[in-house]
């Protein structure tokens, strides 16, 4: 159970402790900041106590200090601990998941899901050590003017502090998403959770504890986003800001943000494009699975359909059959729709419907199976809006709830045109038979991915996973977060002459051996240097 046994150290009384340092304590600021049940309007699920500025910046000295002792940690030991927390997070995945179940909603099942695929992605990462024992050995004498005298020994390098940041929707897998690749690479790391969602992390953050890894090097500071947010992010000891969440807040980050290479995973708009000679069944059952699975609140999850006229029909009604038979109640049920994670997200979405109605767009829910479409606090129910058009609020924002805008087109060009000139370009679908017309929508659509004949998803994590305008910065995926947490260090060995492998040279051996000797030698001694003369080592 959550809050006892192995995570018992991680709460008193009933606030939830921060970490840092490698302990649990609570904060002397004495703030707290509550969590509540979306389920249940107005209920408190969880109370956690809110770092103040003094001990955020403890936790970054901290974690400064630290990641020296850890980038001298060998590759194979930093492995050895990755598979170790993921272990210990698959034992304890009951507890992590009841936290999501709690806090964020998610249905049951899901919530252990997230919890094992968490488990899954940091195994995979400790096989990084692959990618970072592999550097790049350069001659000189590609570039015009250069014999071979130079030889440069190129490696990955760790950057120092990363800043994590992730959102309510996955706490679990997006901080797992961001931990792993830094702490193989040889960084620290520092993580705000989210304030929805922070109970889960919190749980999670004590399976590295459990592991063992260095005092300082992690550390879990729950705050006020509202009053210490612009303190964390512009940190002097921050060198990479890896953020996941909304547009809005991922943009004013951004901007903020000193010269610090940036991980940005933000909103999106995915739309799926259904042609003619689309399977329709099939486009219908992605559009269920792919939008409404989590009421719709997931960054990959369908949010506009552009179908072309001539199957419009067809696909609206085998997808308003499929949507009678959705699930509509609690997380514990295992239902297909549960409430959204606060009241301001269920009336965003509100205003979205509201926007469409008034301006004719068709609800299909409110006249298929005589049910009115219907909204129980944070809980609503699923929602095709048919006949949207481009003036619409719903063709363009992102609802982040269960409510899927259908737009009819004429041309597979009109589907293109719209989904580029969106804000947004995350990732986006296409159905149709055709492979030659996939690949050319495929191109087409601007957009960080195209899934064809399949609703947009992140996974498997190892894939690159990336966003374009406002829909990020940089790419992720296992080995792109690896390599972006790492920065290259070159080493250029000069040579005194030119050397070639296996060439025909004349070898001038007592001028090289001189030089490898020089090379040796230890600091601070009577050296023989390449050029034949002895000097003292200035190291
Ligand atoms: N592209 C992706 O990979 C991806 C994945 C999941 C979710 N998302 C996006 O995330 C959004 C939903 O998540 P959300 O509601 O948690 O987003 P959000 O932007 O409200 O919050 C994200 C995180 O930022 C923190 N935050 C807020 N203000 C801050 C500030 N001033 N300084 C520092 N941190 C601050 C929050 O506490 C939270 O931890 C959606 O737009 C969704 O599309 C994107």
């Amino acid at each position: 159970m959550a809050g006892t046994g192995t995570f018992k150290e991680i709460i008193e009384g009933d606030v939830y402790k921060f970490y840092a340092d490698g302990h649990w304590r609570l904060s002397s600021s004495g703030n707290i900041s509550y969590v509540y049940n979306p389920t249940v309007a107005g209920k408190q699920a969880y109370k956690i106590t809110a770092c103040s500025k003094d001990e955020v910046n403890q936790a970054f000295q901290s974690a400064k200090a630290a990641q020296k002792i850890w980038a001298k940690t060998p590759l194979y030991k930093r492995a050895e601990m990755l598979h170790k927390v993921a272990e210990i997070m698959r034992k304890n995945k009951g507890p992590i998941a009841e936290c999501l179940v709690k806090e964020v909603a998610k249905p049951a099942k899901d919530s252990v899901t997230e919890v094992v695929r968490s488990a899954d992605l940091l195994s995979y990462t400790a096989e990084g050590i692959r990618i970072l024992s592999e550097g790049k050995f350069l001659f000189s004498d590609s570039f015009p003017g250069n014999p071979r005298n130079k030889l440069c020994l190129a490696s990955k390098a760790p950057l120092g502090v990363i800043l994590a940041i992730p959102p309510f929707n996955y706490p679990v897998n997006l901080t797992c998403s961001k931990i792993g690749p830094a702490l193989i690479a040889g960084n620290a790391v520092v993580v705000k959770p989210p304030t929805q969602g922070s109970v889960s992390t919190l749980h999670m953050m004590h399976c590295f504890h459990l592991a063992g890894f260095p005092k300082g090097l992690l550390s879990c500071v729950p705050i006020k986003a509202s009053e210490l947010g612009d303190y964390v992010t512009t940190h002097p000891l921050v060198n990479c800001i890896s953020f996941t969440g909304g547009c809005d807040t991922g943009m004013s980050i951004s901007k903020k943000a000193g010269m610090v290479p940036l991980q940005m995973e933000l909103g999106g708009k995915d739309a799926m494009i259904v042609l003619e000679d689309g399977d329709i069944e099939l486009a219908a059952t992605n559009i269920i699975k792919g939008g409404f699975s989590f009421s719709g609140q997931r960054c990959t999850a369908v949010k506009v359909v552009l179908v072309m006229e001539s199957v419009a029909d067809k696909l609206v009604s085998s997808v308003n059959a499929k949507v009678a038979k959705l699930k509509v109640g609690p997380p514990e049920n295992n239902c297909d729709i549960v409430p959204v994670v606060t009241e301001a997200s269920a009336n965003f979405i509100e205003g979205l419907v509201t926007d469409a109605k008034a301006k004719n767009a068709k609800l299909c829910q409110a006249k298929f199976s005589r049910q009115e479409w219907k909204r129980q606090g944070n809980l609503i129910w699923p929602l095709l809006i048919d006949n949207v058009t481009t003036d619409m609020r719903i063709a363009w924002e992102e609802p982040f709830g269960p409510v899927i805008p259908v737009m009819r087109i004429k041309t597979p060009e009109e589907g293109v045109k719209h989904c580029n000139s969106s804000k947004y370009g995350l990732q986006g679908c296409v159905f149709t038979s055709d492979i030659n017309k996939a690949m050319l929508l495929s191109d087409a659509m601007e957009s960080g991915t195209i899934q064809i004949n399949s609703a947009p998803a992140r996974g498997p994590d190892h894939f690159p996973f990336q966003g374009i305008r406002e829909s990020g910065v940089g790419s992720q995926g296992v080995t792109n977060s690896i390599n972006l947490m790492t920065k290259i260090k070159t080493t250029v060995l000069n040579l005194p002459t030119a050397s070639y492998t296996m060439g025909t040279n004349k070898l001038p051996f007592s001028s090289l051996l001189s030089f490898l000797l020089s090379l040796v030698l230890g600091s601070g001694r009577r050296r023989v240097f390449a050029d034949g003369e002895k000097r003292t080592s200035v190291w």
